[in-house]
């Protein structure tokens, strides 16, 4: 019998995805396109959907001619994506109304603010996990009703559809026939109960958001429509957030089991089970997957900028060429960095929650180079997942034993090493950084008896292991003058 593979599609915030996987869980190829962000006013971020989807299948026909496979050897495809960014699209024609609005985007704070004027902090909480903010999908969802001309009478008259990423891929994919999201999607909209797992008449109402723009919602291992290609139908079988997707690909499959993933933002999950718990600290509940009639639930500490930052190094600044010369000028900044960079570029996420933050640079002196900046805002990354886990070590019982990181700029020395010496833990780096990747190709094979979760734990090799080095008094030291740059830029833009 000739060897199986799963196809897994990885919709990110800066580019499209495609891997091919093999049944002893290696990445056999892979194909990459980034696409343009389009930032059409300040604080505002939007993706073409057609260009989203256009580069998916780009990258899903190369990924497949540089594995050099036969079509009817994919057993399965697995979709992972972007969370929280929301598309509107009319049913008849196929075509988006609006751009999609990224998550990153804050134009709908005003929304958000009226929301809690109309005091449903509480019920947001504990209906949804999450809190009122503009990162979600139901407060733009709401916006491109209110604002795209004709779309609420379309949308009553029932020809638009509401999707996430995912559920824009997966309609397409199916010959537009399927619309549907999974659960760890669905936990990102702020408009659907985690506990009894359907959409929240209250906030439906409040937001004025008719319910047959929603996709039905799955477990995250399921067959969810087949996608034809030269002839051969292949199965869907695997949908989840990226965030989750990555938990699920470093086998954080037990209470406790955490993983930070440093992307275009910094996302820190901890598997909590499958019963539901409610942060005292400013993290977000979420639920982590539906497999096997049963869900998991996740505490998320979600940093909107990270390797964003680094982009704006290059993209911005232009004091660098590429992400990966960051590591070089870090180090030569020997002594102890006076510099701090908030990257409040976006507001600032858990544990703060507050979208009117601004970034901004602290401790500059007539010596200050590129390279302490550079150095800086490498460190911040760091800085920000310890105010992450800080709160989630207030809310989890269980202490945490070592950090196991993922993502684009996991591949920085310097950076996990500062890591590692910020937070006084172990950080561990899988050999392949890939998570959310294979968190897709995961979900998408067991559903089709490729894998048993077990035998994931078993495919999973450490590449390096990072031990912290600082001594109490300095770790506190420079985590105190985060602190104080972190009150300076809060509530800046009133
Ligand atoms: N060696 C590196 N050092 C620091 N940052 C890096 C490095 N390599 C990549 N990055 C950053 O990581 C991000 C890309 O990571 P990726 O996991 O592909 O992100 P996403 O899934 O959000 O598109 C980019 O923002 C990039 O600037
Ligand atoms: O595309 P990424 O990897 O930056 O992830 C974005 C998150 O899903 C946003 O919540």
């Amino acid at each position: 019998m000739s060897q199986k593979y799963i196809l897994a599609l990885d919709q990110g915030t800066s580019s499209s995805r495609a891997a091919i996987v093999d049944e002893k869980g290696k990445i056999v190829s892979i194909s990459q396109e980034e696409f343009p962000q389009i930032y059409p006013q300040s604080g505002w971020v939007e993706h073409d959907p057609s260009e989203i989807l256009a580069s998916q299948l780009r990258t899903l026909k190369s990924v497949i001619e540089k594995a050099a496979i036969a079509t009817s050897q994919i057993a399965a495809i697995g979709i992972t994506n972007q969370r929280e960014t929301t598309v509107i699209w009319d049913k008849n024609t196929g075509k988006p109304i609006y751009n999609a609005i990224v998550w990153q985007d804050k134009r709908t704070a005003s929304i958000c603010e009226s929301l809690k004027e109309k005091g449903l902090e509480n019920h947001v909480k504990q209906t949804t996990g999450l809190v009122i903010d503009a990162y979600f999908s139901a407060t733009k969802t709401h916006w491109i009703l209110e604002n795209i001309p004709n779309a609420r009478e379309e949308a009553v008259k029932g020809n638009l559809l509401f999707g996430t990423i995912d559920s824009w891929i997966l309609w397409n994919l199916t010959d537009r026939k399927i619309h549907a999201t999974d659960v760890s999607n669905a936990s990102r909209t702020m408009l659907f109960d985690i506990k009894n797992l359907c959409w929240d008449e209250t906030l439906l109402t409040v937001l004025d958001i008719p319910k047959s723009l929603l996709p039905e919602v799955k477990p995250s291992s399921y067959h969810f429509g087949d996608f034809e290609l030269e002839g051969v139908k292949i199965p869907i079988t695997g949908i989840a957030g990226d965030q989750q997707a990555a938990l699920f690909g470093q086998g954080c499959f037990d209470s406790g089991d955490a993983k930070n993933t440093y992307g275009t933002g910094c996302f820190l999950l901890m598997n909590t089970g499958t019963k539901l718990q409610f942060s005292k600290s400013g993290l977000l509940t979420t639920i982590a997957w539906g497999i096997d009639n049963k869900i998991y639930y996740a505490l998320e500490g979600s940093v909107f900028v990270a390797g964003a930052a680094i982009q704006w190094l290059r993209d911005g600044l232009q004091i660098i060429n590429s992400a990966e010369e960051t590591e070089h000028f870090a180090r030569e900044v020997e002594e102890e960095n006076s510099v701090i960079v908030v990257p409040a570029f976006a507001g600032l996420g858990a544990p703060y929650w507050d979208m009117y933050a601004k970034g901004a640079i602290f401790g500059l002196t007539r010596d200050t180079g590129k390279n302490h900046l550079i150095k800086a805002t490498l460190e911040s990354l760091a800085y920000q997942t310890k105010d992450v886990l800080i709160a989630m070590q207030q809310d989890a019982t269980i202490p945490l034993k070592s950090l196991k990181v993922d993502g684009g700029a996991s591949a920085n020395n310097f950076l996990m090493q500062f890591q590692a010496d910020i937070l006084n833990t172990i950080v561990e780096r899988p050999k392949n950084s890939e998570s959310t990747v294979m968190g897709a190709a995961y979900l998408a094979g067991i559903c089709v008896g490729i894998w048993h979760q077990d035998e994931i734990l078993s495919q999973r090799e450490i590449d390096r292991k990072f031990t912290p080095n600082f001594t109490d008094e300095k770790r506190e030291r420079l985590y105190k003058k985060w602190l104080k740059a972190i009150e300076r830029t809060k509530n800046w833009e009133l």
